[in-house]
């Protein structure tokens, strides 16, 4: 027989005798514990015996492990603002921050060029008209909810259509561009973009008392004055010039992108088609307009900014004459584009004449391929290119005076609807990976 410990318990009035051997086997090192003070009281003592069982369980059962649990941390969000109850009605909740919800791949899509939320929104708006209709939807009037004097074009598209039609890169590329361009006096300016669930919205610059785009005002008035179009064509040269400095190319000067405002002064519209392309690079996507494609383009080799001084040249061709400088009214296909048979207009001046003759030369070498030697041409020797930047001239006085016989005009001449047909059907641009 062993030691024997003797030990009362508190609220126990018997003793109870044990073997320490045995009750090493039974609460095991709990019990030991409990004999060095000999003071401790019953409780202490159940928890010990508890522990000690616990210990031996797991050396039997090893996956009963302890349970941990993640602490939340600390909102690092300030606490919301208090309110007294009067206030209630007038309290806002704060909005959920992006990282509580996911954004739906339609809404990702067009990011960032397209945020989801933004100050300003089709609700600061009010509606006036339509102005024209693009590819995507419509390009409306409208007039700023406080200040209904404030004209502004918004430009709405569905987002439907642009997916469906794999432009996603094109629309988001024209908002980047437009937006990142400083401001020139003669391209439209983009102020805001911003998307909902099914649209996309462009805040565009609008002409002050637009009398429309210059394809209407050519449709309504027919041929223009060589005066007005030495305005027009020297803003024109200004934005275009302006944009290849700001390594930009057009690639879709035309009648349509032109809108004027009520003293006919020139704003360039529709990026869709412009790419960012630092000056002395070139590019080889085949877009654009086809009666407007300079060879470079339509032949399928790479080229460069100077392909808009062509489409230029192509413009002021008609604004004068009414017809295209080559004949390709029926192309359909820039495979099929012809450029023979240029003949240089009759009945107007010898120098608008030559200045036809050097935009519109096939050769590279014999064409007209910059600012600087257009702003040097003899037809455009009377104007101050400084000037035509500070809007001194006003082309509205001009418009209408027109001098070109209409008698020198030949078959190619195109009425009313061949003209319309072929602009709007005749519009092939397709993108590739080079675009
Ligand atoms: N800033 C503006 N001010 C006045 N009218 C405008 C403006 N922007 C567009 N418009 C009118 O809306 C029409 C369509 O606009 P725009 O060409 O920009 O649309 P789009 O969707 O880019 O068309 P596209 O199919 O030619 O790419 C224009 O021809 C013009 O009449």
């Amino acid at each position: 027989m062993g030691n024997v410990a003797t030990r009362k318990r508190p609220g126990c009035h018997h003793t109870t005798v044990r073997n320490e051997e045995n009750n090493d086997e039974e609460d095991g090192p709990a019990r030991k514990r409990l004999r060095i003070g000999e003071t401790h009281i019953e409780n202490e003592y159940q928890k010990l015996a508890f522990k000690s069982r616990l210990q031996k369980l797991k050396k039997c059962r090893p996956h009963l492990k302890r349970r941990t649990y993640k602490v939340e941390e600390a909102d690092p969000r300030p606490p919301l603002p208090r309110f007294i109850v009067d206030d209630y009605d007038n309290y806002e909740k704060p909005e959920p921050t992006r990282k509580e919800f996911a954004i739906p791949w339609f809404e990702h899509l067009f990011l960032p060029e397209f945020p989801t939320r933004s100050v300003i929104n089709e609700k600061s708006f009010i509606l006036e008209r339509q102005l024209g209709r693009g590819s995507f939807g419509v390009v409306y009037c409208a007039s700023a909810i406080h200040d209904s004097e404030r004209k502004f074009a918004i430009k709405m598209q569905e987002k439907r259509e642009i997916i469906s039609k794999r432009a996603v890169l094109q629309v988001k590329r024209e908002a980047s561009i437009q937006r990142l361009l400083p401001a020139h006096p003669f391209i439209a300016r983009t102020y805001s973009t911003w998307q909902t669930r099914t649209h996309l919205y462009s805040l565009l610059q609008y002409p002050t008392g637009s009398t429309g785009d210059l394809f209407s005002v050519w449709r309504q008035r027919g041929s223009l004055s060589e005066a007005a179009i030495r305005l027009i064509g020297a803003e024109l040269a200004s934005a275009i010039d302006f944009l290849h400095r700001n390594d930009v190319i057009y690639r879709d000067v035309k009648l349509e992108n032109v809108v004027l405002d009520q003293w006919g002064h020139a704003l360039l519209i529709d990026f869709g088609l412009a790419k960012k392309l630092k000056q002395g690079s070139s590019t080889g996507t085949i877009c654009g307009t086809l009666q407007y494609m300079s060879p470079d383009v339509a032949s399928g080799h790479t080229y460069s900014h100077y392909v808009d001084w062509w489409s230029l040249g192509v413009l002021l061709h008609i604004l004068l004459t009414g017809i295209y400088p080559y004949p390709n009214s029926e192309a359909t296909h820039h495979a099929n584009l012809k450029f023979i048979d240029y003949s240089t207009p009759i009945g107007c001046s010898r120098e608008f004449a030559n200045l036809m003759d050097r935009m519109l030369a096939v050769s590279q070498t014999h064409r007209l391929c910059s600012f600087t030697v257009l702003h040097a041409h003899p037809f455009f020797r009377t104007i101050n290119f400084s000037k035509i930047e500070q809007k001194d001239y006003t082309p509205a006085s001009e418009i209408g005076n027109a001098e070109y016989d209409t008698y020198h005009q030949n078959d190619e001449t195109l009425d009313d609807t061949l003209f319309k047909e072929n602009y709007e059907f005749d519009r092939f641009d397709y993108f590739n990976d080079r675009f």
